[in-house]
């Protein structure tokens, strides 16, 4: 199984500002409702490791599909006079259609029902791309979906959660750390919008799909990505250490270069 879940994603759903100090880190307002963005499956990249060699890509292109078995190992690339933050989120597979899921009916007992496991994911964003396009009532597309802005773990399948199959909620732990110093480290009970109501609420705009990626959003401590850091992340289930998984970051080939709108 390993990544080739990833191969089914037809489009990746991300909550944003769902924990509060997070909000607060950016002097952003808390949303009335949960809001909700997308990101690019080409965004997606996979670990360099023993087993993954860098996928080998022509000229001087930084995407070129995902490998036979899902995976896409690659650096993280930084693009020319962009400001490239790490948000460390919990990433979830949805496996199956859900389509205007009702509140009343939709509660923390059917996530386990509706995905077919969990991944540890980075929500790379263009700070400086996205703090214009939001001064400018501008779309945040190019802020969180360049290439590369979406790092994925293997899948972790839910028979490996099935003691919390009652309620996932606060299961997990998430952390992050760069060049050794740890940035974020938060766990899922913080989140203000809970799994079930992420997943109900979306499906009232937009279907989910088999397949179907969802971003649940970002605790504090989001910070700079420099060519040259690594950044290593890792998912805790209770006190297990599930996943962790590291990345290196080299400056984006190609002609673009930041410029404002
Ligand atoms: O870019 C942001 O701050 C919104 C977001 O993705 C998050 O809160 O995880
Ligand atoms: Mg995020």
């Amino acid at each position: 199984m390993s990544y080739h879940y990833l191969k089914s994603a037809r489009k990746v759903m991300c909550i944003g500002r769902n924990y509060a100090a997070h909000i607060k880190e950016l002097n952003n307002a808390t949303p009335k409702q949960p809001f909700f963005f997308l990101k690019p499956t080409s965004s997606i990249i996979t670990p360099i490791d023993r087993d993954n060699a860098r996928k080998s890509l022509p000229g001087n292109s930084s995407y070129h599909g995902l490998s036979e078995d899902g995976t896409n190992p690659s650096p993280i690339y930084i693009p020319k006079g962009v400001v490239v933050h790490h948000e460390v989120e919990l990433a979830l597979v949805i496996n199956k259609y859900i389509s205007n899921a009702e509140a009343s009916e939709f509660g923390p007992k059917q996530v386990y029902d509706a995905i077919s496991g969990v991944f540890l994911a980075l929500d790379l964003t263009a700070r400086n791309v996205q703090d214009e396009a939001k001064k400018k009532g501008l779309p945040w597309t190019i802020a969180k979906g360049f290439d590369t802005f979406l790092p994925c773990s293997r899948l972790v399948p839910r028979e490996q959660l099935v003691k919390d199959r009652e309620n996932l909620q606060d299961a997990f732990r998430l952390s992050c750390s760069v060049n050794g110093t740890v940035r974020q480290d938060g766990t899922t009970g913080l989140m203000l919008h809970p799994l079930h109501k992420i997943i109900q609420h979306i499906s009232t705009m937009i279907t989910l799909e088999p397949g179907d990626i969802v971003l649940t959003g970002t605790p504090a401590g989001v910070g700079k990505l420099h060519p040259g850091d690594v950044i290593e992340s890792s998912l805790y289930y209770h006190d297990d250490k599930l996943i962790d998984m590291t990345f290196d970051c080299e400056e984006r080939p190609g002609p673009y270069f930041f410029r404002e709108t």
